[in-house]
């Protein structure tokens, strides 16, 4: 079998090649932190039209082009916490509007929250940091925690709920970058392509041929939740000729692709499996030994979901006899960090979308990407 998974807060990314030979494969995403990368970047231009898809956007996503909302210098006045660096773009646009506090460059993190806890009123949030309970207690100005990020997992949402606190995320932007890994994972690990590459650059290609590998196209592809990025990577897979199925809450009729009721039924039924659903209580371990046993020794697991989503004891205990430090010595190992939408165009309209976010709660108009 061949797993790729995100563990822990999705900050690992691990694709494993279960083989009858009993040889595993891995490819972890490791807590590497992405903005660096994109700080001394050039603005690009996007594939993708988003204004059609939030026509209410009034300007910018990642046009780099951005203008504050001069008619309404009052928004200058109003605190937005930061936990964490995620984008110097978005730190940048922030700063041109609101009183961005950086909760990273003080040293005395409670104090500066006590200090500062009347004029905070919203909160940006990523993959890493959320807003928990703990911390909305604290704020008791907070309005709206608008997540750089699609998955809404790091915030508390009943407590938000219960104060009446606003939620945005950054849905769409991201899925066509999250699709396209996926399948580059996919082919990575079937068509060994790092191993493949490593073999090159020892110059062990001079003494023979490299081995024979897995051809994708064709393969059945199972789908854990058929939503945005579920879709998006069904429509890529399509074109690599593969019959696809999906399981998800409820069946989605209107859709040509086959249904299982059952995770384990999904995972018995295909060659990939590829996670795709939100991380939620429901969701946690949604894969487990059963699945993992159900996909079997040919079988080939992509995770572009959070790492819990995956029982990583069970995931550790299939992969007798290496423990995880040990596969970055490993030939069959591909290692990543934390990229699923790690591309200069996406993580600026990211950033616009949580800019627009803001910006419509405190002019008192609809969000943009609501989840509460
Ligand atoms: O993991 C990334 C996201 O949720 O956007």
């Amino acid at each position: 079998m061949a797993l790729t998974t995100t563990i822990g807060f999705g900050c690992k990314l691990i694709s494993i090649c279960l083989h009858p030979t009993r040889r595993r494969h891995f490819t972890p995403f490791l807590p590497f932190h992405w903005s660096s990368s994109l700080n001394t970047a050039q603005p690009q231009t996007t594939g993708h039209n988003y204004q059609s898809t939030y026509p209410n956007l009034s300007h910018r996503f990642g046009s780099h082009q951005s203008k504050p909302s001069t008619e309404n210098p009052t928004m200058e006045s109003i605190g937005v916490l930061m936990p964490a660096p995620m984008s110097s773009y978005l730190e940048q646009e922030l700063e041109k509007r609101f009183n961005l506090l950086k909760l990273w460059t003080v040293p005395q993190k409670s104090q500066f929250l006590k200090d500062n806890s009347g004029s905070i009123r919203a909160f940006v949030g990523n993959a890493r940091n959320g807003a928990d309970a703990e911390l909305i207690e604290k704020l008791p100005k907070l309005e709206i925690v608008a997540c750089f990020s699609v998955g809404v997992d790091k915030v508390d949402l009943n407590k938000c709920r219960e104060k009446g606190i606003r939620v945005t995320n950054t849905p769409d932007v991201l899925t066509d970058d999250v699709a396209d890994l996926a399948i580059g994972l996919t082919l990575a690990v079937l068509r060994r392509l790092c191993e493949s590459d490593r073999y090159v650059r020892s110059g062990q290609w001079k003494m023979g041929d490299y081995k024979l590998t897995t051809k994708f196209t064709g393969k059945t592809v199972g789908i854990i939740g058929l939503g945005r990025i579920g879709k998006a990577v069904a429509k890529r897979a399509e074109a690599f000729s593969c019959p696809i199925a999906y399981y998800s809450r409820t069946a989605k009729p209107e859709l040509k692709y086959k249904y299982y009721p059952s995770v384990v039924e999904l995972a018995s039924n295909c060659d990939v499996l590829v996670v795709a659903c939100p991380l939620t209580e429901e969701t946690r371990h949604i894969v487990n030994r059963e699945v993992i046993d159900a996909l079997g020794p040919k079988g080939v697991l992509i995770n572009i979901g959070r790492g819990p989503h995956v029982d990583e004891a069970e995931l550790v205990s299939a992969l007798e006899p290496e423990v995880p430090e040990q596969l970055f010595g490993l030939e069959n190992v591909v290692l990543l960090p934390h990229v699923g939408s790690g591309t200069v165009e996406t993580r600026n309209v990211m950033a616009d979308l949580v800019v627009e976010n803001l910006e419509a709660h405190f002019l008192k108009k609809p969000l943009l990407t609501p989840v509460i």
